[in-house]
């Protein structure tokens, strides 16, 4: 009101004052809207941070990323680049059965000069936000569903160490400038960044637990779970499940031979012939010693029977070469049992011991018979 005295000098008509009120109404509207999108915006990211916190597993994290991120940011597309130095990431998840078919949107680069940052000694990265360039952001966007106008690369940090990058892409151009304010999307990528590195962790030492240092297979605790888990679902959606045991022949005389450092070169080659010849379904571990078992899904005895004659003959083919340039042959026997050969009833518990029992004993027929071969369980 002063306003308009001072400039024109005389006294506001009852029409000046109504078109200011009415200004005014409008800006405060505006105004309180613009604080409700707001207020809505940081509740969504809330609520995210919480969703991504409570992430229990890897696939769970990125899901929850992938999916929720583009939605409450308006995002046109999101990628995750993360550094994964010798394939140590990739490899665990695929282990712990992560199918990376279903995150196309997640890249690895083997080292942090794949991410794209000027990285400068003794300083941290920055987030790069401007326009899109195809050639430049190739990596970070390698099949961007909608044509990108701007982007912003930020940098994914933990105890100043660049774990990977946050890509996110819009096609606005005006979306991400160099000069918009960055402290949003940098607590955004800390967040995330916690959360990356806490679940990796806890991935990685799921696998410790599971699975066997010498040979890089499943362990016996890993078999034992997942073997009452594959009777309870046989039972439920009646397909076959069988149990093979694998024993190498007179492996003793080998580390005699060889030395146990030669002998461990043995099982880790023994362990690389038996997978060779699985499907992604079944499951190889090593129960101990020389001794390998596979559980396989959807396989009845005969076809477990074909298989380890497969094995078998994998294993029997060719010498095997160790580091210091000797070589040495190697059988193994095979004992195969079948879930179907189980009295039906009983618990899980005792279904399973009974169908480990039973290639135990088919087992030792096969050691007894001669070696070197195949026998079917026969109660
Ligand atoms: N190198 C190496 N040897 C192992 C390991 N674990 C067990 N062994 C050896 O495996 C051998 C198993 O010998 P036995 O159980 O007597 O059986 P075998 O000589 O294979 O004879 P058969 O099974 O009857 O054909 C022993 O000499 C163990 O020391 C391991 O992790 N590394």
């Amino acid at each position: 009101m002063e306003i308009t005295q001072k400039i024109t000098g005389k006294q506001p008509t009852q029409a000046d004052l109504l078109a200011e009120n009415q200004a005014l109404r409008a800006r405060l509207a505006y105004l309180i809207e613009q604080a409700e999108r707001n207020h809505s915006i940081m509740m969504r990211h809330q609520a995210f941070d919480l969703e991504i916190v409570g992430a229990s597993s890897f696939p769970e994290l990125i899901g929850t990323i992938f999916r929720t991120l583009p939605v409450i940011s308006d995002l046109d597309a999101l990628t995750l680049t993360l550094v994964d130095v010798d394939d140590d990431i990739r490899t665990v998840m695929e282990k712990l059965g992560v199918n990376f078919d279903d995150f196309p949107d997640l890249v690895f680069v083997p080292d942090v000069e794949g991410l794209g940052f000027d990285l400068q000694p003794g300083q941290q990265p920055k987030p790069q936000l401007g326009m899109f360039d195809a050639l430049k952001h190739a990596r970070q966007f390698p099949q961007p569903a909608v044509r990108l106008q701007s982007v912003g690369v930020v940098p994914l940090m933990r105890n100043k160490r660049l774990i990977g990058s946050l890509n996110l892409g819009s096609a606005d151009p005006t979306r991400f400038s160099p000069s918009l304010g960055t402290d949003f999307v940098e607590h955004m990528a800390s967040i995330i960044a916690i959360c990356l590195e806490n679940v990796i962790s806890n991935e990685m030492l799921k696998y410790m637990g599971l699975t066997d240092a010498l040979t890089g297979v499943f362990n016996r605790r890993y078999v034992d779970r997942r073997l009452l888990e594959e009777i309870a679902r046989a039972r439920r959606q009646a397909y076959p499940v069988s149990f093979m045991y694998i024993d190498i022949d007179h492996f003793k005389r080998v580390n005699d031979t060889v030395g146990h450092g030669g002998g461990d070169e043995v099982l880790r080659e023994v362990a690389t012939r038996i997978k060779a010849e699985l499907r992604l379904s079944d499951a190889l571990a090593r129960f101990g010693g020389e001794e390998f078992v596979v559980l396989l899904i959807d396989a009845d005895l005969e076809s477990a029977a074909y298989v380890a004659e497969r094995i078998r003959a994998g294993i029997a083919a060719s010498m095997i070469e160790l580091s210091h340039g000797v070589k040495v042959s190697i059988t193994a026997s095979v004992g195969v049992s079948s879930l179907s050969q189980v009295p039906d009833g009983g618990k899980p518990e005792a279904q399973a011991a009974q169908l480990i029992e039973q290639a135990d004993e088919a087992l030792y027929q096969a050691k007894e018979g001669g070696r070197n071969r195949v026998i079917r369980y026969a109660a």
